[in-house]
């Protein structure tokens, strides 16, 4: 795992200070279903080189605003902004361009492929969306694109199993060979929904592990997760999601204490 190409420190991370400057705005977004206000009001700021978690009940609209962040959805009102870029209206492969990069929960791989051939669906993938299947260019750039898979299936652990179909994993390693499918297009930003939802305690771990290497190479990372033990390993700043609205937001430990938060679980309705 020597000085691997995806989890290598951002160049211009390095020698300075992580920055907090807020690179991700979700501002004032609305999304109903048929009268049912799924989000509400719902204001976002991700401080640049920091991982903010999304957390909530069942229901809560943390979903969709994760389908509103990468063009899945369409918000009724409000705007999402990255890097300067609107991206309210884009369509997601061109977000996919802009630099960020997402993992649903249900792992988005090519099953009857191996985890090299996975790996090179993104890495081939063109900046106008579609492929590059050009066998000349493909040629010329082939044992660099390979470099950089091979970079990737080490960074998260899957290099020996390689030449293997990617249908025959475990889930956990389909979600740690989804994971690197997006490390390979070096995004500035990370969405993860429920990395660690169904994996056993010993797979939640290592992907910890592997997600806090991920953290430290500088990237921006945005996680709903269920499970309070990844919230506090990985999360610098927790926002809380009830029924469609932010009931609270702050550090790890200031939401866990408040009693509004708590309520919310419960099943009281926010304020
Ligand atoms: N396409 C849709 N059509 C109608 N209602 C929807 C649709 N998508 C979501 N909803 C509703 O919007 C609300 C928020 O759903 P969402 O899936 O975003 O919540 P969530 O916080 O992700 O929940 P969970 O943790 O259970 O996945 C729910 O009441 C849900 O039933």
């Amino acid at each position: 795992m020597v000085d691997s190409l995806s989890l290598a420190k951002r160049e211009d991370s390095i020698g300075n200070a992580p920055t907090k400057n807020a690179i991700f705005d979700v501002h004032d977004v609305h999304k109903s279903f048929a009268g049912l206000h799924a989000l509400s009001e719902v204001n976002l700021k991700v401080g640049e080189r920091t991982t903010h978690a999304i957390i909530g009940p069942n229901g809560a609209g943390k979903s969709t605003l994760l389908n509103v962040c990468v063009g899945r959805l369409a918000p009724d009102s409000g705007t999402v902004t990255f890097d300067g870029e609107t991206l309210t209206g884009k369509k997601p492969y061109e977000i996919n361009q802009a630099g960020v990069a997402r993992v649903f929960q249900t792992p988005e791989i090519f099953s009857d492929l191996n985890l090299l051939e996975n790996l090179l669906m993104p890495a081939l993938s063109k900046r106008d969306g579609s492929f590059t299947f050009n066998a000349f260019r493909a040629l010329n750039t082939q044992k660099d694109i390979l470099q950089k898979a091979e970079h990737a299936l080490e960074d998260v652990g899957l290099i020996e199993k390689r030449y293997e179909h990617a249908g025959s994993l475990s889930r956990g390693d389909k979600r740690r060979l989804e994971l690197a499918m997006c490390l390979i297009q070096n995004p500035k930003l990370l969405l993860l929904d429920e990395p660690t939802a169904g994996m056993s305690r010993h797979d939640t771990n290592r992907t910890i592990d592997l997600l806090v290497r991920i953290k430290e190479s500088g990237m921006t990372i945005i996680v709903i997760e269920h499970d309070m033990h990844v919230v506090f390993s990985l999360a610098d700043h927790v926002s809380v999601l009830a029924q469609g609205k932010i009931i609270a937001a702050g550090t790890p430990s200031e939401v866990k204490g408040s009693a509004k938060v708590q309520e919310a679980y419960l099943g009281g309705a926010p304020q």
